[in-house]
C-alpha cells in the first residue's frame, strides 16, 4: 500500500485542534488519492520512459574501515563545511534546513514520523494568554500578536521536516532558523530574484529559539493547488560528500526508506549493516526520480479536493512527469500558460541575478500554486542549502557537475521544466482540438436529420 494511503489521524500528527474544514479535506483525500494513483499507474504503463542522458557522475562513498563510524556531532558539521555554510541553529537539532538531522532523528524515526507530507495545522508558539513579548532581532520591534491573530492555521507543507514551520501574524509564517538561509534572504533583498522569493520580514526570537519570518505564499489563494518541484541535478552538497568519505555514518532510517521504495536498492553490504550513508541515499533518490535525467523532481502535490501525494520517488521519465503535471492542472490551458510565463520571467531573472551567479543552489524548490479562480504563481523557496562560492568564482548552472566544480544544473533543470510544461500544453491543446473535431463530426447536420 502506498505510504499516503496509510493516513495518520490528527492525533498521530499531534494536531489536537484540527478544524472541520481540514477534516473534510482529509476525508476527500482518501478517495481521490486512490484515483490519482490509478491515473499515474496507467500513464506509466502507456508511456515508455523517455530518458535523457544522465548529467551527474555517480560518486561512490566507500567507508574506510567498513561500517565503523562515530556519531557526527554538531561541531563536526560546522567544521566540515569550513565556514561556507554555517548551520548553527537555534535549537539542538542540526540540519541544513534547521530541522533534522545529521544525527538527531537518525535511526529512530521512520520517514513518516519525521517528514511533513501535506495538510497540517500550524500552531503559534504562544498560547492566547501568553504575555511574554516577541522581539524582532535587528529592528527590535515588539511582536504584534493580538488574540485573534493567534489562530491555528490550516496549511500545506509538501516537503521538509515536521515542526519546521509555525503560524505567525496575518499572511506570514515562521520557519526554523538557519543562518545560511537568513543570509541568503538578506542578500536577495537587493537582487533581481527578489520578486520571485517569499517576502522576508527578518528574524524573530522566542525562548531562545530563532525563526525566519516570511510571507505565506498560500494566503491569497482559495483552496490552493500546490506543487513542490526540487530543482537541480544534485540534492547534496559537495561538503556532504567529503564528510561522508572522512567519517561515514551508516543511517538506518535512510536504509529503511530505501528498502520501502526498492528492496533491491541497497547493496548486500548495506543490507548486512542495515544502513546507508546520506550521500549514497541522496544519489539513489536522484537516480530513481527525474533529478538526474531532467534536473528537477516532483516532491509533492496538494490538490483543491484535499488530496495530498508525496509518493513521487519513482516518477522519473518525462512522460510520467507530464502526466503528473496534467493531473495537477486538470488540463487547464490558462493555468499552464500562466505558469509558463512566470517560469520564463524566473529564467530571465536568474540570468541577470548576481546572487544566482555567486551561489551553489542545492535543494531549492519551485513552488507552484493555483486555484479555481485562475490565479497561478511560481515561487523560489528553500535556501537552506544554497551556498556562497569562494570570492571570484561563479557558476553557469547549466553545465554537467563534476566533483569540485560545484555546478548544480539548476538552469538546465528549469529549461527541462519549461519544455515539460510546453509538452503538457500541446498535449492538452491537441486533445481539446481532437475532442471538438470529434464532437463536430458527431453533430447531426440538419440535412442528415431530415
Ligand atoms: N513561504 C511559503 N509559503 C507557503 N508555503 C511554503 C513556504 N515555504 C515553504 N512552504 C511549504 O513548506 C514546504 C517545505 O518548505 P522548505 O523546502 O522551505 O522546508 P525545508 O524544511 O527546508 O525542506 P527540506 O528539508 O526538504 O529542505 C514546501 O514544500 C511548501 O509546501
Ligand atoms: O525526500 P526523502 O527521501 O525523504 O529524503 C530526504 C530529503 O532528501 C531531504 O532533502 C534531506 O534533507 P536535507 O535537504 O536537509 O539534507 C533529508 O535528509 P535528512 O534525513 O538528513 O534530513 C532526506 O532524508
Amino acid at each position: 500500500m502506498p505510504k499516503e494511503c496509510r493516513r495518520k489521524t490528527s492525533k498521530d500528527f499531534g494536531l489536537s485542534g484540527i478544524n472541520e474544514g481540514s477534516r473534510l479535506e482529509r476525508k476527500a483525500a482518501g478517495k481521490s488519492s486512490q484515483i490519482c494513483d490509478e491515473l499515474i499507474q496507467k500513464a506509466a504503463q502507456i508511456a515508455p520512459p523517455v530518458m535523457d542522458a544522465p548529467r551527474v557522475p555517480q560518486v561512490t562513498i566507500t567507508p574506510e574501515g567498513g561500517g565503523s563510524s562515530r556519531e557526527m556531532q554538531q561541531e563536526d558539521w560546522d567544521d566540515a563545511v569550513d565556514g561556507t555554510l554555517r548551520r548553527k541553529l537555534s535549537n539542538s537539532s542540526i540540519s541544513s534546513t534547521g530541522s533534522s538531522a545529521v544525527e538527531s532523528e537518525d535511526d529512530l524515526l521512520s520517514d513518516n514520523e519525521s517528514k511533513s507530507k501535506g495538510i497540517i495545522t500550524l500552531e503559534h508558539l504562544v498560547d492566547a494568554g501568553e504575555s511574554k513579548p516577541w522581539w524582532k532581532l535587528k529592528t527590535i520591534v515588539h511582536w504584534p500578536f493580538s488574540a485573534t491573530q493567534r489562530r491555528r492555521l490550516n496549511w500545506v507543507q509538501l516537503a521538509g521536516h515536521k515542526g519546521n514551520f509555525k503560524a505567525a501574524d496575518e499572511g506570514t509564517i515562521l520557519k526554523k532558523f538557519s543562518e545560511n538561509e537568513v543570509q541568503c534572504f538578506e542578500k536577495l533583498q537587493d537582487d533581481a530574484l527578489r520578486p520571485f522569493v517569499p517576502g522576508y520580514h527578518g528574524v524573530v526570537e522566542k525562548d531562545g529559539e530563532s525563526f525566519l519570518h516570511m510571507t505565506d505564499l498560500l494566503t491569497n489563494f482559495d483552496l490552493p493547488n500546490v506543487m513542490d518541484c526540487k530543482m537541480g541535478v544534485r540534492t547534496y552538497l559537495e561538503e556532504e560528500l567529503v564528510r561522508a568519505r572522512e567519517r561515514p555514518k551508516q543511517r538506518e532510517d535512510l536504509y529503511k526508506k530505501m528498502v520501502e521504495v526498492d528492496s533491491e536498492g541497497p547493496t548486500p553490504q548495506e543490507h548486512a549493516q542495515r544502513g546507508v550513508t546520506k550521500p549514497r541515499y541522496m544519489q539513489w533518490r536522484e537516480t530513481m526520480s527525474s533529478t538526474n535525467t531532467l534536473g528537477f523532481r516532483i516532491e509533492g502535490i496538494k490538490k483543491d479536493d484535499g488530496t495530498c501525494r508525496t509518493d513521487f520517488k519513482k516518477t522519473r521519465s518525462k512522460q510520467d512527469v507530464i502526466q503528473v503535471f496534467k493531473d495537477f492542472v486538470e488540463g487547464n490551458v490558462t493555468i499552464i500558460t500562466s505558469y509558463l510565463s512566470r517560469l520564463t520571467e524566473i529564467r530571465q531573472a536568474l540570468k541577470t541575478s548576481e546572487f544566482f551567479k555567486r551561489h551553489e543552489v542545492i535543494g531549492s524548490s519551485l513552488l507552484f500554486i493555483h486555484d479555481h479562480k485562475g490565479s497561478a504563481q511560481v515561487w523560489i523557496i528553500d535556501f537552506g542549502k544554497t551556498t556562497v562560492l569562494p570570492e571570484g568564482q561563479t557558476l553557469n548552472h547549466d553545465i554537467p557537475w563534476q566533483e569540485g566544480n560545484r555546478e548544480d544544473g539548476y538552469l538546465w533543470g528549469l529549461e527541462n521544466l519549461i519544455h515539460t510544461l510546453e509538452s503538457v500544453s500541446s498535449e492538452v491543446t491537441s486533445k481539446e482540438t481532437c475532442c471538438s473535431v470529434t464532437k463536430e463530426n458527431s453533430q447531426p447536420t440538419e440535412t442528415y436529420g431530415q
